[in-house]
């Protein structure tokens, strides 16, 4: 309508507005900027925003069933949602309720009747802070050597989605990873060398986790992490088998391992409701163990705990 913003074409707005023409006109004011998901009630635009995690919300005022305040208010409560931009479209509105929008954790408000232009480069600015605001983010949870993502981002997003998983009584994998014979690999070859075996290892492993939720984390050292939402067990150990196995096949000549190359071992955990992990800290644990199976057991192999 006004202008191209081709950097913010991969954003998503989600308006929340009950009456069918405003929404009408809130979408076609800002359809050229990117992806626009609209719905008429704050329940519904809660569910899908917990799971798509847009990069702006125009919240009407007044709507049936829980009201845009409340529902600002539940994004605020979770670290990831609170993320997000929080934009209000009120008619004629009174100083309190301005006051009520900041203390909801609002960003911004635009009164009704719309003025199409201010909407449009508004939502443009909020978009700009958003995405500057999630590259510093990412920047500071990336492993420099690696390009994994690093310990403190793990502990967040573990926590993250074990609670997801006990939510919505699904499955969260965790697989732990460990370079076999590390200390000797570095004392012959040198750190430097023992640097870019951990840097293949973690091209490897990228290529192996595609879905958007799946990550790989440098836990500490020579050790990795992959959390895999929604993941059973069964299809974790298959997706660590062919990291392993892929590992192996880029061949790093290793003098004094038994399989004459770098290798590793995994550990897979799987936190499931009628599991008996119950706490975040028992899939770790569990995980750890395996992990430990798989060393004992004689390296370069997967092992799994329920
Ligand atoms: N090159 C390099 N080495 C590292 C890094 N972080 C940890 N290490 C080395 O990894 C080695 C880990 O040694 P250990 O814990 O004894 O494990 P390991 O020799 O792999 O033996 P197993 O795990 O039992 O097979 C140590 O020598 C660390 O110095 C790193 O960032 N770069």
């Amino acid at each position: 309508m006004f202008e191209e913003v081709a950097e913010l074409s991969d954003c998503t707005i989600v308006v929340v507005e009950d009456s069918p023409l405003t929404q009408k006109v809130l979408c076609a004011c800002l359809e050229d900027i990117c992806k626009i998901v609209a719905f008429e009630s704050a329940e519904k635009a809660l569910d899908y925003i917990r799971l798509a995690l847009p990069d702006l919300i125009l919240m009407d005022w007044m709507l049936d069933g829980i009201t845009g305040i409340d529902a600002c208010k539940e994004l605020q409560k979770d670290p990831i949602t609170a993320q997000i931009p929080v934009m209000f479209v009120t008619s004629n509105i009174k100083e309190n309720q301005q006051e009520m929008c900041w203390d909801a954790g609002a960003v911004d408000f635009i009164s009704k009747p719309i003025v199409a232009r201010t909407l449009f480069n508004r939502a443009i600015t909020h978009l700009k802070y958003k995405k500057q605001a999630d590259q510093l983010r990412e920047y500071s949870y990336v492993d420099g050597l690696t390009g994994a993502f690093n310990r403190r981002l793990f502990d967040s997003d573990l926590e993250k989605h074990f609670r997801g998983a006990k939510r919505a009584s699904s499955h969260l994998s965790l697989v732990m990873i460990d370079v076999d014979y590390f200390k000797r690999y570095n004392d012959e070859y040198g750190h430097l060398q023992g640097d870019d075996v951990l840097k293949t290892f973690a091209l490897v492993t990228q290529r192996h986790i595609r879905r958007p939720m799946d990550a790989l984390y440098r836990y500490g050292g020579e050790e990795f992490a992959i959390l895999l939402p929604n993941t059973p067990n069964g299809a974790a150990m298959e997706i660590a088998r062919r990291i392993t196995q892929c590992f192996l096949d880029e061949k790093i000549e290793h003098k004094h391992s038994p399989f004459e190359y770098v290798t590793v071992s995994a550990g897979v955990a799987t936190y499931e409701s009628n599991t008996k992990i119950h706490e975040l800290k028992d899939l770790i644990d569990t995980a750890d163990s395996a992990l430990y199976d798989a060393k004992t057991a004689g390296r370069n192999r997967v092992c799994g705990r329920g």
